[in-house]
């Protein structure tokens, strides 16, 4: 690992109250030379230089503590809806060594890469499943049994409202990361998550180190049990956004 990388994570981590041990930071830049090695011959991300994958991927993920803190992470149990190479959900694992984490992709190659990825750092308490969020929301065995559902540049918020809030126990939260403007966004989706069940609670908004994109992230708690009829079948919360 190269100083330039230890520090770059430490800072920034340490900017968001988390203090990472030299194996975490060993685990953090095991996950980057991955990603760069397997992206040569299969799409995983666009970001691949070295500080941006620290910022924008990594440090990204971890924001998640602006809006519930540290302790509230500790030993909970986390979805992530889409996660592609793994954000924000392995960056979460690593930091949060206690978390139990699902990652849930609909393209197996991505899965794959995931479960090398937890292989080869070591990481226990996570799995990585192949399948469309529509489909895992209506099995039991995932069904509101999530302290948390976090999902980062899947859908709009209403269409991911409904891949989410299917996940999540009454009383959790799903949390969405989002960037740009999100006010219309927000505006069309806050019917979908009351249909869901849910309430927006808190949106915080931030900037990245050294950036200037404007990022979100929305609590939206999870108020009642949500009603059989969703997730509907797989494909329509995109094509026929709840509204
Ligand atoms: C743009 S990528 C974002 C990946 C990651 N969350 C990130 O922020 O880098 C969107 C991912 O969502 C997955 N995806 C899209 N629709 C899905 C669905 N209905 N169920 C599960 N995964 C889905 C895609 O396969 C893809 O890997």
């Amino acid at each position: 690992m190269t100083d330039r990388f230890a520090d770059q994570m430490k800072r920034e981590a340490g900017e968001l109250g988390i203090a990472l041990n030299g194996g975490q930071l060993e685990q953090f830049f095991r996950y980057y030379e991955l990603l760069v090695e397997r992206n040569k011959v299969m799409n995983l991300t666009a970001i691949t230089e070295e500080q941006d994958v620290v910022t924008k991927h990594f440090t990204d993920s971890l924001s998640l503590v602006k809006l519930m803190g540290t302790e509230a992470l500790a030993g909970k149990t986390l979805m992530d809806v889409g996660t592609g190479a793994g954000f924000p959900g392995i960056p979460l694992k690593i930091a949060f060594p206690e978390l139990k984490v699902t990652l849930l992709d609909s393209l197996n190659k991505r899965v794959r890469f995931l479960m090398d990825v937890c292989e080869e750092l070591g990481l226990e308490n996570i799995t990585a499943v192949h399948g469309r969020a529509e489909d895992f929301g209506r099995n039991l065995q995932y069904r509101e049994r999530f302290d948390m559902c976090v999902s980062r540049a899947v859908a709009n918020l209403a269409s991911l409202s409904e891949y989410c809030m299917p996940f999540v126990k009454v009383g959790g939260d799903f949390v969405p990361y989002k960037s740009g403007e999100i006010e219309e966004e927000l505006e069309a989706g806050k019917r979908a998550v009351k249909i869901l069940g849910g309430e927006v609670e808190q949106v915080e908004k931030f900037t990245l180190p050294g950036a200037d994109a404007s990022r979100s992230l929305i609590r939206i708690r999870k108020m009642k049990a949500i009603s059989g009829k969703y997730p509907r079948k797989a494909g329509l919360p995109t094509k026929e956004p709840l509204h």
